[in-house]
């Protein structure tokens, strides 16, 4: 919010005292810190009335001759948000028109007598521009408050008003001060200094010259331009705190701030002031020794006459008479753009550094297999290039910055990239800009660039700049060959390297499932999941025979995996029935399991040095497991426990096996996602979400800003920061003939064990056939079972002082026996047998 103007009020102590008491203002709901409309709403008017009724009883006050026109107030317990932002308010119409106030003015004006003047007060708040013309009225360094008798402190006073509450007696003085035209040699003495004495003892060893020091450094100095630009830097350093001051005024209408915090702030306020005015004042000099230096004259050897000359009255008079209209002018005035400084950049180090991780090497290419050419995918097109042009690129920094200074944040573009969908804009907040206030800002900046929408990442990861990523006006199309032939997916040694898409700035991008170990993706639907899903089916397929990967593919939607009914590379039918959908993911565990028991035998530890082993050895390798379920909400809905307990298992476990989990939903609710499975599942994928809630629940942040059409943000797992990534794009025809290519060479071989219709026939179901320790177990959770009627893993865990994945065993094993029924949606068994 922009306030400008100030407001002299010439009031005895008590009737101030009086008034705050009785409006009752709260040290944390007080626009009085900042809000000239809410001081004259709520102190201004009730102390004109009181100044009328102290008229009507009292003789010796006039009424005062000068009406202040108030203003209603526009905003009162507007939230902060709103505040920022409305529009600039108009300026109040408060001055006399005369606009020039000095001690005689205001009497003869309001009809006070000086001994009538007890306090002055001033409200001031102001935009940027306008400020130093506040300082040579303003100061108050020397003015100490004298001890007041009244219950309110002056530190208290200070807590409500960012302004300087001065004993009357000593800023009457100093109106008188700057009254005194004939004084000049005075005047001169009280040149602008508004720091406070303890400021200004501060400020020594900080080397920052005062206004008269300065000339004397440039005049000692004449032409060292490296010394003058330093002293300027450290001047603009110490002027970035000014908006954190700002915003500190603006946040202590809506939280308690201690009393401290507050004065605090007012004199750091005040020094910035100093600071502010300094600099310009330098600059003019600058500018006045380049003029100079390119003269090659000599500085003159007196102060210019902006510091010297000009007495305090002077300067007094000209801000006051001048303060209005600078105001006016600061708010008719488009707001300052800052000059930016853009480069354009064809990589992105963070994403460097992730494909760096990518192992790369030689692939085992299979003897008896041909894998699937690259000419089964269509060639990308010849695309035109969709990226912004650097008009385009100006056009919506020059947008960006003008939104924001509205706001009132500052800061520079400091880079820029333009990929195949989007344009990124890094922008450096000022040091006091909240990030925070920022990402508020994103509808707003989004109209500003007249973007359908956009993402802000406040701030990027690592960096000390805020990410705004704005579409493209068109898109490209990723096509999956152009991933394919890439260097990164070439080079990748992995069996298992997917290929993601493409970067923000249009480089490939893969990712390795060995090291994932599990993928948890989200989208709504239309958003480009399945077609994602498809570009890492067919990347697997690329690298792989069906000896080396199996895959076992769930879908409940009936029709997403169609293309590859009875690919070779299946281990059992696609699953469509989410009740089997569960049978098969147990049937899996137990397929982990097997691989651990034979993993131990031969004292491995996982499944390539097992696999070195096994060919030593003449025994059958363990080929790649990988699942892949299209739709996880129906099998949650099905049989949330028993499928939330498999995936956990795997996910724990699966890695050094060989087996992996790539699961896909619709629906990141958290009774779909729910806390095992994610913890479990570390790295996540979201495709556009509906919702800001259902983007936090898949960990992807901003994934509802997303564009849809295989728009997508990776969090690969012991990253903080997401990946902004572009699916490629593969159609059913392509799928088709890559599946059909493959068939071609092999006959599909489901395993029966795998089979959710085989249950039954799996071997180690019956009791007979566990080893002595198991049937032991088992004999005992029945009696328990029997005895307690309690069904449940945990009773079964701590009766038998066995862990939870022994008694799930178990339990499961009893369901297998038929002695317990299948669990209930809610988790529940029924006793079946004896
Ligand atoms: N990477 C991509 N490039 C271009 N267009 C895409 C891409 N991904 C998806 N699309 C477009 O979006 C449409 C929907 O994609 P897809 O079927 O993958 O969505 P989905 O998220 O799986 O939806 P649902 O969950 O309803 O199946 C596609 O038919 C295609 O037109």
């Amino acid at each position: 919010m922009l306030l400008s103007g100030f407001c002299l009020l010439s009031l005895r102590d008590e009737d101030i005292f009086t008034y705050i008491k009785k409006i009752n203002l709260s040290k944390t709901k007080t626009y009085l810190s900042n809000s000239l409309w809410t001081f004259k709403t709520k102190v201004a008017t009730p102390l004109k009335e009181l100044l009328q009724t102290r008229k009507a009883s009292q003789e010796k006050i006039p009424t005062p001759a000068i009406e202040l026109d108030l203003i209603e107030p526009q905003i009162e317990e507007e939230s902060q948000e709103e505040i920022e932002q409305s529009p600039p308010l108009p300026i109040p119409q408060i001055l006399p028109k005369e606009e020039t106030l000095s001690l005689p003015k205001i009497l003869e004006n309001t009809g006070f007598r000086e001994e009538d003047i007890e306090i002055q007060e001033y409200f001031i708040s102001q935009p940027k521009a306008s400020k130093k013309h506040h300082i040579g009225f303003a100061e108050q360094d020397e003015i100490q408050p004298k001890k007041s008798p009244n219950p309110f402190s002056r530190e208290e006073l200070l807590a409500l008003s960012s302004s300087h509450i001065s004993s009357s007696a000593e800023l009457l003085q100093k109106i008188r001060q700057d009254d005194c035209k004939n004084q000049p040699t005075q005047s001169t003495q009280q040149a602008p200094r508004p720091l406070s004495p303890k400021k200004t003892q501060q400020s020594q060893p900080s080397q920052i010259p005062t206004p008269k020091e300065m000339p004397k450094i440039l005049q000692s100095t004449p032409l060292d331009k490296p010394k003058i630009n330093q002293e300027i830097e450290n001047i603009q350093e110490e002027s970035y705190q000014e908006d954190r001051i700002d915003e500190f005024l603006q946040e202590q209408i809506w939280e308690e701030e201690s009393v401290s915090e507050a004065q605090e702030m007012s004199e750091e306020r005040e020094k910035k002031e100093s600071f502010e005015e300094v600099q310009e004042e330098r600059e003019e000099i600058v500018s006045s020794l380049e003029i100079r230096e390119s003269d090659e004259e000599e500085l003159p050897p007196t102060m210019p006459k902006d510091f010297e000359e000009q007495s305090p009255q002077e300067l007094h008079t000209l801000s006051i008479q001048s303060a209005p209209k600078k105001y006016s002018s600061a708010f008719d005035l488009p707001p300052q753009i800052p000059q930016t400084r853009t480069s354009k950049v064809s990589s992105l180090a963070e994403n460097e550094a992730l494909l760096s991780e990518i192992d790369k090497g030689e692939r085992e290419i299979p003897k008896d297999y041909a894998l699937p050419p690259l000419s089964l995918l269509s060639p990308a097109p010849q695309q035109e290039n969709t990226e912004l042009n650097e008009e385009e690129i100006d056009e919506k920094i020059e947008s960006l910055l003008e939104k924001l200074a509205v706001f009132k944040i500052d800061g520079d573009v400091t880079r820029t990239y333009s990929g195949p969908i989007i344009t990124t804009l890094e922008f450096r907040p000022a040091p006091n800009v909240k990030v925070s206030r920022i990402q508020s800002l994103e509808n707003d900046i989004a109209m500003a660039l007249e973007a359908k929408s956009i993402r802000i990442q406040a701030p990027i990861p690592g960096k000390n700049v805020v990410g705004i990523e704005i579409p493209n006006t068109t898109i490209q199309t990723i096509y999956l060959r152009e991933i394919f032939e890439s260097e990164i997916f070439k080079n990748s040694s992995s069996p298992l390297t997917l290929a993601l898409g493409k970067d923000v700035v249009g480089n490939p991008f893969v990712t390795d499932l060995k090291k994932l170990p599990h993928l948890l993706i989200a989208g709504t639907t239309g958003s480009g999941k399945s077609v994602g899903v498809n570009a890492m089916i067919l990347s697997l397929l690329y690298r792989n025979s069906p000896d080396d990967l199996k895959l076992m593919m769930v879908d409940p939607k009936m029709v997403e995996f169609m293309p590859y009914t009875d690919l070779p590379h299946l281990i059992t039918p696609i699953i469509t029935d989410p009740k089997k959908a569960v049978i098969g993911l147990a049937n899996a565990v137990r397929e982990m399991e097997r691989r651990y028991t034979l993993m131990s035998q031969s004292r491995t530890k996982e499944i390539v040095s097992y696999n070195q082993k096994a060919e030593e050895l003449g025994l059958e390798k363990f080929p790649y497991f990988v699942i892949i379920i299209d739709e996880l909400a129906d099998l949650m809905m099905t049989a949330g426990k028993e499928v939330e307990y498999s995936m956990a298992r795997i996910a724990q476990m699966g890695r050094a096996s060989g087996m992996h989990l790539i699961v896909a939903t619709q629906s990141p609710r958290a009774e779909v996602l729910t806390g095992l499975i994610k913890t479990n599942l570390p790295a996540h994928l979201s495709y556009k979400v509906g919702t800001k809630i259902d983007a936090s629940i898949i960990g992807c942040a901003g994934a509802e800003t997303l564009l849809g059409r295989g728009d997508m943000l990776f969090t690969p797992p012991g990253v903080s920061g997401l990946v902004r990534l572009h699916a490629p794009w593969s159609s059913e025809d392509e799928v088709n003939e890559i599946v059909s290519y493959i068939k071609d060479q092999r006959e599909v071989m489901y395993n029966p064990l795998f089979s959710p219709e085989e249950k039954e026939s799996l071997g180690a179901m019956d009791s007979e056939e566990l080893d002595s320790e198991s049937a032991e177990l088992i004999a005992r959770a029945k009696d328990e079972i029997l005895q307690s009627g309690k069904t449940s893993i945990s009773y079964i865990q701590r009766r038998l002082g066995v862990g939870f994945n022994k008694a799930s065993d178990i339990m499961e094993k009893l369901e297998q026996m038929g002695f317990v029924s299948a669990p209930n949606s809610k988790g529940a068994r029924e006793i079946l047998g004896d």
